[in-house]
């Protein structure tokens, strides 16, 4: 990014590499760096020198017209000032000779710095700056009826458009509405569902169609506008949908970002508070000592790895007649959905549920209490860091929600210890958060005239050259970019276009998965080759039996979910053979589903055999994943990603290995 350090201090300043006697007598000459030059003209060129290293030259020098001119005598003066005064006095001959020498340098600065110029992004949304839109901002905590209220206005409206920030979300509002007789397509980055009639359309935000009119918008959990890495997602949808009314639900955090925003954008704003349905009580022992042999129905445990939730699964049944339903973020959402109905119906005894952050939002559930499993999380896989405070507001308020038979909303911690955390979280006021700023990303046509300029560089070079040069207004920030970076190196020898670069670099692959990795590699090479980009998984016909095999199953699931993501992005041809692919997909998530009810019935049957022992050890039971191993069946499920997948893998770990070891070396600088 441009900065505006301030100057440096002159003692640090040793190159003289501008001659100002020469310049002065042959304008264009070249600098003679073995002429001694006089004192006077010696400290005016050491203040150039603090002039160009500042930056400040730079963006001053362009703002001044290539007519600003200084004469010799005038420079001569300049020259012979005092230390302090030279500087500013410089300027305008600075400027004069810097716009004679380096005329096409500064020529092309200038069109990078346009291209680079993010300061203004309400201007790249002509359709919706042509409107005089409202903006009501909904704001209040969890289970306060705001969302139900946006939505009443977009269902009454002629036409409208949900933007949710998850597919889960997207899809549980298409199924609202439509059941509700307003009829409704539905968009995510997988799937269309488009009905003929239809004038309203619920999709993820990043789908938002900013091109089609409608009367009605409302944009979703609108604090995400802060997020590090989808920001970018709300500030467009907020900035662009051509609504005449656009609502916005969540907490009350980005109230004031909204209000500075809509000024920007001449938009009428008003702000609707609510407050929650039902108190929420907080249990202050915990689970004490029977720990999960205290498990009882509509309680959630939350837990905050995969490993963790299912210990706690099997803690949970072997201690008790209950079983267990999970939600997590690496299942599908159509897996979470039959989770949570499952769950809320509390069918067979599936009464309590074990999930991780990701039930926060989304899914409407039966929970009487929350129980957190524990009160930090490892970020990154680096150390634990407590949980956020707006991240357990939003988790321990799932309890008692309205349309529940749990009138009371209750939550606790499984260690009494914790609970002082959690009380302080739910305790904690929601207008002491704050979302000060707006996510920003450059869209595919910034990076595409910024590359012409820079044709020699690679997708990853232009994309990190931008951010350098990236000037952004002090309300927005610049979205995360690791896992675009991580995709551009791996298919950085594919050959492609740079616009199908930034398509797949945009794909929904974690660069921490090699497999997912792997995937999207194979796709790419296929792709540049020009063969058609098939699809080649051979789905087990076994159900999984433990852990281990879920997770193949839901890579599986996370490789048929790009290959989707990639097939309404290029044509068929490149891509063949959707329909079969989603009845794939459709097939994995029955598959999990069935896979975690046989699980549950395995570790029954394992226990009815072990015999009623579990009661007081069910807090620390362990689950030994690692004796578990995939069948041979599931192991040849990811058989085409694999080799690429171990490269890969191979990569990761060496390069974890050398983080490894630089890490010390890095604290000791820190203390130092
Ligand atoms: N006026 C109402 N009449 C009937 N049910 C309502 C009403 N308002 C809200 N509800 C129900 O209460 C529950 C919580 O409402 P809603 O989802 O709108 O809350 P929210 O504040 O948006 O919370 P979250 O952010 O967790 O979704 C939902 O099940 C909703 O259907």
């Amino acid at each position: 990014m441009v900065s505006k350090d301030r100057l440096a201090p002159p003692k640090l300043l040793q190159v003289q590499d501008i001659d100002f006697a020469a310049l002065l007598a042959r304008p264009a000459a070249a600098p003679d760096a073995q002429a001694t030059p006089p004192e006077g003209v010696a400290r005016a060129s050491t203040a150039l020198n603090a002039l160009r290293r500042s930056g400040a030259a730079r963006s001053r020098a362009l703002a001044l017209r290539s007519s600003s001119r200084a004469s010799a005598a005038e420079l001569a003066a300049i020259g012979a000032l005092p230390r302090e005064a030279a500087p500013d006095a410089l300027f305008a001959a600075f400027a004069a000779f810097v716009l004679r020498a380096h005329r096409d340098e500064i020529e092309s600065y200038r069109a990078l710095l346009r291209t680079t110029d993010l300061r203004a992004p309400h201007s790249w949304f002509p359709l919706a700056r042509a409107l005089r839109r409202r903006l009501v901002y909904h704001a209040g905590p969890t289970n306060s009826g705001k969302t139900h209220a946006a939505l009443a206005a977009m269902r009454a409206a002629r036409s409208g458009l949900y933007c949710g920030p998850l597919r889960l979300l997207a899809m549980e509002i298409y199924d609202t509405c439509n059941a509700a007789g307003t009829h409704c397509n539905l968009v995510t980055g997988q799937e269309r569902r488009e009905l003929p009639d239809a004038a309203h359309t619920s999709c993820t935000v990043e789908m938002a169609d900013l091109g089609a009119r409608v009367e009605v918008a409302v944009l979703d959990e609108i604090q995400m506008i802060g997020d590090d890495a989808r920001g970018w997602a709300w500030t467009r949808a907020l900035m662009g949908v051509p609504a005449d009314e656009v609502h916005l639900c969540g907490d009350g955090s980005a109230v004031e970002l909204v209000r500075a925003l809509a000024a920007q954008m001449g938009d009428e704003f008003e702000v609707r508070r609510y407050e929650r349905f039902t108190q929420l009580r907080v249990e202050e022992g915990g689970l004490g000592a029977e720990g999960y042999a205290g498990a009882r129905r509509g309680d959630c445990i939350v837990a905050f790895s995969r490993r963790d939730i299912f210990e706690i699964k099997a803690a949970v049944e072997r201690a008790t007649e209950h079983r267990c339903c999970v939600v997590y973020g690496a299942l599908p959402p159509e897996t979470r959905r039959q989770q949570a109905q499952l769950f809320n119906a509390g069918r067979d005894g599936y009464d309590v549920l074990v999930a991780s952050d990701a039930v926060g939002m989304g899914l409407n559930l039966n929970i009487g209490r929350i129980v957190f499993h524990a009160m930090r999380k490892r970020e990154g896989g680096a150390e634990l860091v407590p949980v956020s405070t707006s991240a357990v507001k939003q988790i321990a308020g799932r309890a008692g929600r309205r349309s529940s038979e749990f009138a009371q909303g209750r939550a606790t911690c499984r260690d009494a210890a914790d609970v002082p955390l959690l009380r302080a979280a739910v305790d904690a006021p929601l207008e002491g958060l704050n979302t000060p700023k707006a996510g920003l990303f450059p869209e595919f046509e910034h990076l595409e005239v910024f590359a012409g300029q820079n044709p020699d560089d690679s997708f990853e070079q232009a994309l990190i050259k931008f951010t350098e040069h990236a000037v952004l207004d002090s309300s927005y920030f610049l979205c995360k970019q690791e896992g675009i970076l991580a995709a551009a190196r791996l298919l950085a020898a594919t050959g492609l276009s740079l616009r199908d670069t930034y398509v797949f670099c945009m794909a929904p692959a974690s660069a921490t998965d090699p497999h997912l990795m792997g995937a999207l590699l194979l796709f790419a090479q296929r792709y540049a080759a020009g063969a058609p980009v098939v699809l080649d998984l051979a789905l087990p016909a076994e159900l999984p039996r433990n852990p281990l095999e879920l997770r193949r199953l839901e890579t599986a699931h996370a490789i048929v979910n790009l290959w989707l993501w990639l097939s309404y992005r290029f044509d068929e041809e490149a891509f063949p053979g959707r329909e079969e692919v989603q009845r794939q997909a459709a097939a994995i998530c029955d598959t999990l589903h069935r896979g975690l009810e046989k699980v549950t019935r395995l570790t029954k049957a394992r226990h009815a055999r072990g015999g009623r022992d579990a009661g007081r050890r069910a807090g620390r039971a362990p689950v030994d994943l690692l004796l578990q191993r995939p069948s041979p069946e599931h192991e040849r499920m990811l058989q085409p990603f694999e080799a690429v997948a171990r490269l890969l893998k191979e990569d990761l770990l060496d390069d974890g290995a050398e983080r490894a070891k630089r890490r010390p070396a890095g604290r000791a600088l820190q203390a130092a």
